[in-house]
């Protein structure tokens, strides 16, 4: 039924030449603002649902590019758009109707804008584009409804605005970032004409040409099948043209915020190109805002620089800080207070460098040269706008999923905390000495490429919505086996942790997967037609991609999970059933493969099968968070690593947006973002893998070897494209920004 009049709705806003990508983002901030309450939305014909779109795409032309998000957050033309239904309409408002679609409650008058009048009625939509000093084609007049028989020829039609306007932001007219961020990115790219800006007083409405999430800028790469140091065996020829596409999740949103930090970093050399932590010395709860307080700076240990790169001599400035909170249960939030830091608008583009594989010293030495010749000092609470204006820092808001009274990782605001002169990467050691092995870096190929930039972390971090709470009081009797003592494997029982497995421990007594078990999952993994897919009636992926009109489930295969004992169990770090827990264990190394796969993962001894390699670590992100990264995305990247932690989605019935989850390793991973795909005899298989919390919507990520490994051989990893292109019949499921096509050809290469 909803979907049934969105639908009208938005043909109506088609009609009279407004675009279903840009309506659909108003139309889902009004349903919000009017409760649901269709009768509000579609009076007058969808008039305030065009007021809206029109207020917007006005907003839009006063805010200019759009970009400038924190500077540009006057509420000021939603509480209008609001207000001006009430008065127009004569009806009480829903409850909430008071608030700005952003959210906010505000009791101030409106401004009128230039040439708008208070009393401005109309009868409908066109009317009410006519009473903006829009002029509206006559044959949209004569339309009997908007929700049939659309106007196409309309569509065509410009649609002359003759009000010019000030700054307001594009953002300001949605509920929440996330919307804003989605409709301006239309907006930006599919509704303005190059020729736009050029015209004073007009403006033109066109169909977009290109759907969201389908503009893509692809790189061919020219692999041949020529063997790697070792060549696993009965290696197939990997595929020669993975076309990747424009990553999605590559480019984050270019916010403010996104810059590098200046000015009061001090320069580190490559040696200490790590964050320095600070936590509590009493180990209690520190709140947001109390953070500054009772810090110990615990620096972290670094590795001996590298001899070889001649990045080494490029000075690094700009480590970021990250603020560890501990619980009262002596847990640790970090957080990345990289926003409290002066930063500069050409952080961006540098890191637009780096994870092109683009970022040269030379560029280092430019802008070292820029950024001292810069004579303006920058406050500490400031920070340069994309546009390049200064403005006022905004405190970092913590969602109110995201408990600090959680022992969750959170990154509380982004990324691209660069230096102007960070070394990419200590060649000695990638982990930067988070991992309890070192793990070099070669390049045998080329002389000039390292792996492009990346913050390397060694465990998963919420990136901001996720709901990730690991708690004691959530761990029942029956998910800890608190009566144990030392190795729960060596007990004449297993104990209550092997009942995720069946009563059964999966690991055998030398750390490997058990084989039955991983028998098992392999076949799942392989031949996921053989297995149950489960289908959510609300599937959260879905949900994601279109809350409004979102479509059915396209299925999620269901996988089996290892539980680990943790911290409320009664055996010790030695036990046998703690192995993902304890990391990185073997001797692996990142090195440029020489089939055009860019760099990969390898082992550099032999490994036997079922042996865990590492855990794949990124940001946590919500599926919306990773939508919204998506749609942010414009430029060229080619790196992207998201996956979905879906394994258990549906199994508890509707997922919250805050708990269906993914891990984005593109800007914050570890040695896993490395590893390349490899159809069908990846020697790699991933498996969830439970530790912290039995809400399964979070889980760890494992990958555990499918046979033996010899030394040097690259690890591979299945991406799953089978389950995706047999369960969605488009891109989705993991690597999910891949759009079908490339996918199927990517297979049919396999
Ligand atoms: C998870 S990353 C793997 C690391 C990547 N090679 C790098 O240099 O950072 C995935 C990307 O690697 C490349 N890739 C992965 N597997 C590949 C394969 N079998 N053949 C060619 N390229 C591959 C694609 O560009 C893909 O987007």
């Amino acid at each position: 039924m909803a979907r049934q009049k969105a639908i009208a709705a938005l043909n109506a806003m088609k009609a009279i030449g407004i675009p279903t990508q840009m309506a659909k983002p108003v139309l889902k901030n009004l349903l919000k603002v009017y409760e649901n309450n269709w009768e509000y939305i579609e009076a007058e014909n969808y008039r305030v649902l065009a007021d809206a779109i029109l207020d917007m795409q006005e907003s839009q032309e006063k805010g200019g590019k759009g970009k400038d998000v924190i500077a540009n957050d006057d509420p000021e033309p939603c509480r209008m758009r609001v207000r001006r239904a009430r008065q127009d309409d004569h009806t009480p408002p829903p409850s909430n109707a008071n608030s700005n679609l952003a959210g906010e409650t505000s009791q101030k008058r409106p401004r009128l804008e230039a040439g708008e009048s208070r009393e401005h009625k109309g009868d409908g939509p066109v009317s009410s584009l006519r009473s903006r000093g829009i002029m509206v084609d006559e044959p949209s007049l004569t339309q009997p409804s908007f929700g049939e028989a659309a106007n196409q020829d309309l569509l065509q039609q410009p649609l002359a605005r003759q009000t010019t306007t000030g700054v307001v932001p594009p953002q300001t007219c949605n509920r929440s970032d996330r919307a804003g961020r989605t409709s301006s990115h239309l907006n930006n790219r599919q509704i303005k004409t190059p020729n736009q800006d050029k015209m004073d007083n007009s403006i033109i409405f066109k169909e977009p040409k290109v759907e969201p999430g389908t503009e893509f800028l692809q790189k061919h790469h020219t692999g041949n099948c020529s063997s790697d140091l070792v060549s696993p065996k009965d290696e197939p020829c990997e595929y020669d043209s993975p076309v990747f596409e424009t990553p999605i999740a590559m480019m984050h949103p270019p916010e403010p915020h996104s810059s590098a930090n200046i000015g009061q970093q001090s320069c580190h050399s490559s040696s200490k190109s790590h964050s320095t932590l600070q936590q509590n010395v009493d180990g209690s709860m520190t709140q947001k805002g109390q953070r500054n307080n009772a810090k110990e700076s615990l620096p972290v240990n670094a590795c001996t620089t590298g001899t070889t790169s001649e990045l080494l001599a490029v000075q690094e400035s700009s480590s970021f800080n990250v603020d560890v909170a501990s619980s009262d249960l002596g847990e640790i939030i970090p957080t990345i207070d990289a926003l409290k830091k002066p930063i500069m608008p050409c952080a961006y583009d540098v890191m637009s460098a780096c994870l092109n594989n683009s970022f040269s010293p030379a560029a280092l030495v430019d802008m070292d040269a820029t950024l001292s010749s810069d004579p303006s000092p920058i406050q500490k609470d400031t920070l340069i706008n994309q546009s390049g204006r200064i403005q006022k820092m905004k405190e970092p808001e913590v969602p109110k999923s995201t408990s600090l009274t959680s022992c969750s990782l959170v990154v509380v605001q982004p990324h691209h905390a660069l230096g102007r002169a960070r070394p990419l990467h200590d060649v000695n050691d990638i982990s930067k000495g988070e991992e309890r092995v070192r793990i070099s870096v070669v390049n045998e190929i080329s002389r000039e490429e390292y792996p492009p930039f990346f913050n390397y972390i060694p465990r998963n971090i919420v990136y901001q919505n996720a709901y990730v709470s690991f708690s004691l009081a959530r761990i029942g009797d029956e998910d800890c086996c608190a009566d144990c003592f030392n190795d729960c494997l060596a007990a004449p029982i297993p104990c209550t942790c092997a009942r995720e497995t069946g009563g059964e421990f999966a690991y055998t007594s030398d750390g490997l997967m058990k084989k039955e078990f991983l028998d098992e999952c392999i076949s799942k993994y392989r031949e996921p037609q053989k297995h149950h897919l489960f289908y959510c009636k609300d599937c959260p992926l879905e949900r994601s991609k279109n809350d409004v009109l979102s479509e059915a489930c396209k299925g999620h295969l269901v996988r089996k999970f290892v539980k680990e004992c943790w911290s409320k169990c009664g055996c010790s770090m030695h036990c046998g059933n703690r192995v993902v827990q304890r990391g990185i264990t073997r001797n692996l190394q990142v090195f440029l493969t020489s089939e055009g796969k860019g760099w990969g993962l390898r082992t550099l001894d032999e490994l036997p099968r079922g042996a865990f390699v590492c855990e794949y670590v990124g940001e946590v992100l919500t599926n919306m968070e990773l939508y919204d990264r998506t749609m942010q995305t414009t430029g060229n990247a080619e790196h992207t690593y998201p996956v979905l932690l879906d394994a258990d989605w549906g199994s508890e019935g509707a997922l919250k947006d805050e708990e269906a989850l993914c891990l984005d390793a593109t800007f914050y991973g570890n040695v896993a973002r490395f590893i390349n795909h490899r159809c069908f005899d990846a020697n790699l298989i991933e498996i969830p893998v439970e530790v912290e919390t039995p809400d399964h919507h979070y889980y760890h990520l494992a990958f555990f070897t499918t046979r033996k490994v010899e030394a040097f051989e690259e690890l591979t990893w299945d991406y799953d494209f089978a389950e995706i292109l047999s369960a969605a019949g488009e891109g989705q499921g993991h690597w999910f920004n891949e759009p079908t096509e490339i996918l199927k050809r990517i297979l049919r290469i396999c």
